[in-house]
């Protein structure tokens, strides 16, 4: 694991959108295509900001969610919808490029749904992505794997429905532990002194909370980390 402190949220999507340039640079040359999972959130910000700088064949990439709330999309809720405003316009992707959830399903059915719409980008079960970004509340949790949810255990499921989400909405599809620890690369991006307690509590005292079980078995992982949230490390 990697941790690189920066200074502000600025510095945050330069750090970022340099590791993007180079990953997705590098997967596009060695397999021709870009497999990238967005994160909702603070990330959105980041990306948004960061990405439309970069040098890159746009349509080689391939986008999905590391977790996505069971919303329309039209909602402001729905992280393809803020996407799909706030970022595509700025680049060279098209909606197509986005694998989305079903719409007007139950989390249920959306989230299997989901898994055969990767099953069918992936070519089949190994949903080996070139790059995970993801972020963590302030509760320690990432995509929306939750703190004491049994999700955590979760080995059956690559894509599941949670129907209880402690932060709203209650209804999301997630990727599970078993596809995120499966990818090439996981950057978390962090900012704000909000997230200083938490990212103490991963970083420095090790506890088991759902961010510090990212861990790409033969992977890389980096957290970039501001300097108001790595206050305590
Ligand atoms: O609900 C969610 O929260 C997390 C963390 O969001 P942040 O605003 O604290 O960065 C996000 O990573 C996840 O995708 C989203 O659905």
């Amino acid at each position: 694991m990697t941790t690189i402190k920066v200074n502000d949220e600025q510095e945050i999507i330069n750090k970022l959108s340099s590791y993007i340039q180079k990953i997705s640079s590098d997967s596009i040359h060695s397999r021709g295509k870009f497999f990238i999972g967005l994160s909702g959130g603070s990330v959105v910000k980041y990306l948004c900001e960061g990405l439309p700088k970069l040098d890159t064949e746009w349509s080689k990439w391939v986008l999905a969610f590391c977790d996505e709330r069971v919303v329309a999309e039209d909602s402001d809720d729905s992280t393809f919808g803020t996407y799909k405003r706030q970022l595509i316009p700025r680049t060279g992707l098209k909606d197509e490029q986005f694998i989305t959830i079903k719409q007007g399903v139950s989390a249920e059915e959306a989230a299997k749904d989901y898994a055969e719409k990767l099953k069918e980008a992936f070519n089949g079960e190994d949903f080996r992505f070139d790059l995970l970004l993801l972020g963590m509340g302030p509760d320690g949790h990432t995509c929306s794997l939750f703190p004491n949810h049994p999700l955590l255990d979760e080995v059956n499921l690559k894509v599941a429905a949670i129907t209880d989400s402690p932060k709203p909405p209650p209804e999301r599809i997630t990727l599970t532990f078993a596809v995120v620890n499966n990818a090439r690369n996981c950057i978390f991006a962090i900012s704000g002194a909000s997230k200083a307690e938490m990212v103490k509590r991963i970083l420095k005292n090790k506890e088991d909370l759902p961010a510090s079980r990212v861990n790409p078995v033969t992977g890389s992982l980096y957290w970039i980390v501001d300097h108001a949230s790595a206050a305590y490390l």
